[in-house]
C-alpha cells in the first residue's frame, strides 16, 4: 500500500519509542514546559541550571546539571535562557563546538538590538551551529498540549542538517515546522510575537475611511440638506438611520474589494503571460489581506442586521405608524391593502435575510478548516454561486426600493414611487415623475451591476 504523509507523522506519538538526549539550558518557564513536552515524547532530557541543588519543580525523569556538564551530555541544546544573559556562554564556546544550538528568545520590543538574538548567539559561540526555533510557542501551549493554540514553528539557521534535526524534534513534539531559511530570517521571527494583527490593519483604516466618508456623505444629504433648504431638524438620523445605511454599503464596498484583486492578478498574470512572477507589492499586499477584508466585511453585515432588527421599535418609526392612523381616522379615509406592496415588502426583507445567510456561507466556506476539506473544483463551486446569488440578491433588492413601502423609506429624499402615489397632495407632475424614476430604475435589469446600482443611490438626486 502507498504511504501517506499521515503514516510517516503519527498524530499520537508513542512515548514508549526512545528518542535521543536533548540538553535544555535554563530551569525557568519555558525550559521546564519544553522539557516536560521533551520526556512525554521520548527524550531524555538534561537540564543544564546555574544552581542545579537548588532547583525544583523539574519534571519527573530529567536529570538537572551545571551547564558545562550538561553540555557534555547531548549534541542538542535549547538556549530557554533570556538574551541578556547570555554572556555566560562565551566561557562554554569550545564545549559547544560543532553542537546544535536551539535559539528560542524573545524580545521586549520589535527590533531591540541591531542584530537578531540568534545571530548574537552565532557570534558568542562561532563553532556552534545556531538554530532559531520554538519562540513562537509559548510556555503555555506546551503545557496545555498545544491544541488550542497555534502549532507552527518558525525554523531558521545555516546548517541544513542541524536544521533537519530540529525540524524532527518539532515534528516529534506534535508541531508543525516551517523551514524559514538562513538565519537571516530570524529578526523577522522573533518579530513574530510581537506583532499586533499586521495584516488587519489595511482592512481597519479602509472600513474606517469607507465609513467616514459615507457617513458624512449621508449626513450631507440627510441632514445637513434638509436643515439648509427646509430648517427641519433631522440630527436624530445621525444615530440609526445613518449607520444602517452606512454599515451595508462598507460591508457591500469592502466585499467587492475582496474579489476585485483575484481578477486583477487573473488579468495580469494573463498579460505577463506566466504565473511565475512575483506580483507587484501593493497587489500582494492586498490578495494577502483578503481574509481580514472579508471578515470586516461580515462585521459591517451583522451589525447592519442588528440595526434592522430595532427599526420597528424605534420612536421615529412608531410615531409615523400612529400618526398615519390617526390621520387617516380624521379624514376618513383608509388606505386599502396592497398585495402587491406587502410582496415587494416582504420579498425586500426575505432578500435581505437570504443575503445575509450567503454571506455567512461565504465566511464560513472560506475558513481554512472548512476549506480544506474541499477540492479546488468544489471551492470554487461554492465561492462563484455564492457571490453571484448574492449579486442577484442586491440587484433584485434595489430594483424594489422605489416601490417599497418600508416604513422607514420616508425622508424627504425617499418621495418614491409609492409614497408620492398614495401622498394626497402629490400633484400629477409629480406623480409622473415618480414613474418615470422608476421606470429607470426597473430598466436596470439584472445587467446592472453591485457597482451601477450603487452609483445610482449615491447620485440619486434628494428628490428620488
Ligand atoms: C465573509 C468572508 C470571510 C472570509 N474568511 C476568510 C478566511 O477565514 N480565510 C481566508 O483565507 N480567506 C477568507 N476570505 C477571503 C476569501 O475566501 C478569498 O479571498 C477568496 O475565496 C478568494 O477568491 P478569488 O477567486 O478572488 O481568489 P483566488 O482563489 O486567490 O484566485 C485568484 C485568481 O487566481 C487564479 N487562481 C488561483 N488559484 C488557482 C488555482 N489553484 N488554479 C487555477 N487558477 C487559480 C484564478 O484565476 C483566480 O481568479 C473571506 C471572505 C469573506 C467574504
Ligand atoms: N515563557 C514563554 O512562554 C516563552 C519563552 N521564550 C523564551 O525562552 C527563554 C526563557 O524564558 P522563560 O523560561 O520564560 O524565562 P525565565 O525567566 O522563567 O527563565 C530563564 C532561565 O534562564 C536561566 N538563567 C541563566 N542565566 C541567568 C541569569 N544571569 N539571570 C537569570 N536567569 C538566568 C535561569 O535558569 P537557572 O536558574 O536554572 O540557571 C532562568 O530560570 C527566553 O529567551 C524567552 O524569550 C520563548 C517562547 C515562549
Ligand atoms: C438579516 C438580513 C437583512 C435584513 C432584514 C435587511 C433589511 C434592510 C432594511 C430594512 C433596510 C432599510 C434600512 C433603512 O433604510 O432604514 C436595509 C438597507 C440596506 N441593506 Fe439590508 N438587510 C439585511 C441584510 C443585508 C445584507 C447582508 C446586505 C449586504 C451586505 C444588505 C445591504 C443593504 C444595503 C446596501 C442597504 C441600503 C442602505 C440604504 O441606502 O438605505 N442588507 N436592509
Ligand atoms: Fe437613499
Amino acid at each position: 500500500m502507498e504511504k501517506t504523509c499521515a503514516d510517516e507523522f503519527p498524530l499520537t506519538v508513542d512515548s514508549s519509542e526512545k528518542q535521543g538526549v536533548v540538553c535544555i539550558f535554563g530551569t525557568g518557564d519555558f525550559g521546564k514546559s519544553l522539557g516536560l513536552k521533551m520526556l512525554q515524547c521520548g527524550y531524555s532530557v538534561v537540564f543544564g541550571s546555574r544552581n542545579p541543588q537548588v532547583s525544583s519543580l523539574l519534571p519527573r525523569g530529567a536529570e538537572v546539571l551545571c551547564y558545562s556538564e550538561a553540555a557534555s551530555r547531548s549534541d542538542v541544546i535549547v538556549l530557554a535562557v533570556h538574551r541578556e544573559h547570555y554572556d555566560f556562554l562565551a566561557e562554554l564556546a569550545d564545549s559547544l563546538k560543532g553542537r546544535v544550538l536551539i535559539d528560542v528568545s524573545n524580545n521586549q520590543k520589535m527590533n531591540q538590538y541591531p542584530e537578531s538574538n540568534a545571530e548574537y548567539l552565532a557570534q558568542l559561540v562561532p563553532g556552534a551551529h545556531v538554530v532559531k526555533a520554538f519562540n513562537t510557542i509559548s510556555a503555555w501551549a506546551l503545557q496545555s498540549g498545544t491544541l488550542d493554540a497555534s502549532r507552527q514553528v518558525f525554523v531558521c539557521g545555516n546548517d541544513s542538517k542541524a536544521k533537519d534535526r530540529v525540524m524532527d524534534i518539532a515534528r516529534t513534539l506534535g508541531l508543525t515546522p516551517l523551514d524559514q531559511g538562513s538565519l537571516v530570517a530570524a529578526k523577522e521571527i522573533e518579530n513574530y510575537p510581537l506583532q499586533l494583527f499586521p495584516m488587519w490593519r489595511f482592512p481597519f483604516y479602509l472600513s474606517s475611511g469607507l465609513c467616514v466618508f459615507f457617513f458624512v456623505y449621508c449626513a450631507i444629504r440627510e441632514v445637513i440638506y434638509p436643515y439648509v433648504t427646509g430648517k427641519t431638524d433631522s440630527t436624530y438620523r445621525l444615530v440609526v438611520s445613518i449607520p444602517n445605511r452606512v454599515f451595508p454599503i462598507t460591508a457591500l464596498t469592502l466585499l467587492a474589494l475582496v474579489y476585485l484583486p483575484g481578477i486583477l492578478a487573473a488579468i495580469l498574470q494573463l498579460y505577463r503571460g506566466t504565473k511565475y512572477r512575483r506580483f507587484p507589492n501593493w497587489l500582494d499586499h492586498w490578495m494577502l489581506c483578503r481574509k481580514q477584508l472579508g471578515l470586516v466585511a461580515l462585521g459591517f453585515a451583522f451589525l447592519h442586521a442588528i440595526y434592522t432588527l430595532v427599526i420597528p421599535i424605534r420612536y421615529y418609526v412608531r410615531w409615523r405608524l400612529r400618526n398615519a392612523t390617526i390621520t387617516q381616522a380624521l379624514t376618513n379615509k383608509d388606505s386599502p391593502f396592497s398585495s402587491s406592496t406587502a410582496w415587494l415588502s416582504d420579498s425586500y426583507l426575505a432578500l435581505g435575510i437570504l443575503g445575509f445567510f450567503l454571506f455567512l456561507l461565504l465566511g464560513i466556506t472560506s475558513l481554512p478548516s472548512v476549506s480544506n476539506m474541499v477540492n479546488w473544483r468544489e471551492f470554487r463551486f461554492v465561492q462563484v454561486r455564492t457571490v453571484v446569488s448574492q449579486d442577484i440578491c442586491w440587484i433584485s433588492w434595489r430594483k424594489h426600493i422605489p416601490t417599497t413601502h418600508f416604513p422607514t423609506l420616508k425622508p424627504s429624499h425617499k418621495r418614491t414611487h409609492n409614497t408620492i402615489i398614495s401622498d394626497p397632495v402629490a400633484g400629477p407632475q409629480e406623480q409622473a415623475a415618480a414613474d418615470r424614476t422608476l421606470s429607470i430604475w426597473l430598466r436596470q435589469g439584472p445587467a446592472g451591476s453591485k457597482l451601477r446600482s450603487l452609483n445610482l443611490l449615491m447620485l440619486a438626486p434628494p428628490s428620488l
